[in-house]
């Protein structure tokens, strides 16, 4: 029987969103793989380190140690590699030596990936999207890597040309609104408020909300409706107002 409840369906994968600003990821090898997963990782902020022999970099990698994007230790892995390390991601195109990383990161409990060893990766890479603060990862579980890029790019070319953009608008106004309406005692009507504001404005609206319009709109921090962009900027939103309500 059904219960009330979201019915489990096992055999999937946890999807996060992992913080790793500031983080030290380790990459072992140079190569076309490397290069695709510091690209991942810098995107993220996180401090890398690169384990190579300079011979085996590909340009994009040795662009990267030359910009000074990422460190370069110029040798094969050694296990002294993973000290100080939270996280490591290895592209090698030796099997042996994938296997050998993976047991003393297992040993350490660091979480690790091993390309093309998915009974040996903590965690698996996707297909992303990104658009300033919005990222869409799909993932098949490794049944079909190619196939999640094909989705990810479908999905992606449905999305509205500015959600990044209103994304980034939103992000700045409950920035504000936490300013003007702290503690977590008001954490409810904040929220309830932030929830009305997304669904009640286009995302044009939201996209093209100004400083001064999201000061204006804050005044009308209340239970209640929230008053259209345009009403706003007429100066008259939603007939009677009787001043900013900010308790
Ligand atoms: C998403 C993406 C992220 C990234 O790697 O950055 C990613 N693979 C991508 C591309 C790709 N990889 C491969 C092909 C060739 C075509 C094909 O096989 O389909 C293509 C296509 C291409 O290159 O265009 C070969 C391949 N991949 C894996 C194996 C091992 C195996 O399956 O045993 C083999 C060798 C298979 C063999 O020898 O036959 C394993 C994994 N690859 C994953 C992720 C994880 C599962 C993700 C999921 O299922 O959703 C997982 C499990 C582990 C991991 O790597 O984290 C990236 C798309 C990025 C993008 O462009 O958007
Ligand atoms: N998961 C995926 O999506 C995916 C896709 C394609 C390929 N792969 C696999 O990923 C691996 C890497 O692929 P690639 O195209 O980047 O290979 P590549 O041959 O271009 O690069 C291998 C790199 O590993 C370095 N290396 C080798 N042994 C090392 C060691 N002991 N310590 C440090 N560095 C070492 C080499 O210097 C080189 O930079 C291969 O096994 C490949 O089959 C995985």
């Amino acid at each position: 029987m059904k219960g009330p409840y979201p019915e489990i369906q096992g055999g999937g994968s946890l999807m996060l969103a992992w913080q790793v600003r500031n983080k030290r990821v380790l990459v072992v090898g140079g190569g076309e793989v490397a290069a695709g997963r510091i690209v991942n990782v810098l995107n993220a902020d996180a401090k890398v380190t690169v384990v190579s022999p300079r011979s085996g970099l590909n340009d994009e990698v040795a662009y990267r140690i030359e910009q000074k994007q990422v460190d370069h230790v110029d040798r094969k892995f050694e296990p002294s590699d993973l000290d100080g390390v939270d996280m490591v991601l290895t592209a090698v195109d030796d099997p042996e030596a994938s296997s050998q990383i993976y047991k003393l990161c297992h040993e350490r409990r660091i979480a690790a990936n091993i390309a093309d060893v998915p009974p040996e990766c903590d965690f698996y890479f996707g297909s992303v999207h990104r658009d300033g603060p919005l990222q869409i990862m799909v993932s098949t579980n490794g049944n079909g890597p190619k196939l999640a890029n094909i989705v990810r790019r479908q999905i992606a070319s449905s999305l509205p040309k500015n959600i990044g953009a209103a994304i980034q608008r939103v992000g700045l106004l409950r920035r504000k609104l936490r300013k003007i309406a702290p503690g977590p005692e008001e954490g409810p009507k904040r929220m309830q408020w932030m929830s009305k504001v997304c669904e009640q404005w286009s995302l044009e609206d939201l996209c093209g909300m100004t400083e001064e319009d999201m000061e204006d709109l804050l005044g009308f921090y209340r239970p209640g409706d929230v008053p259209s962009l345009e009403a706003l900027r007429l100066g008259e939103p939603d007939g009677a107002f009787d001043g900013p309500f900010l308790i």
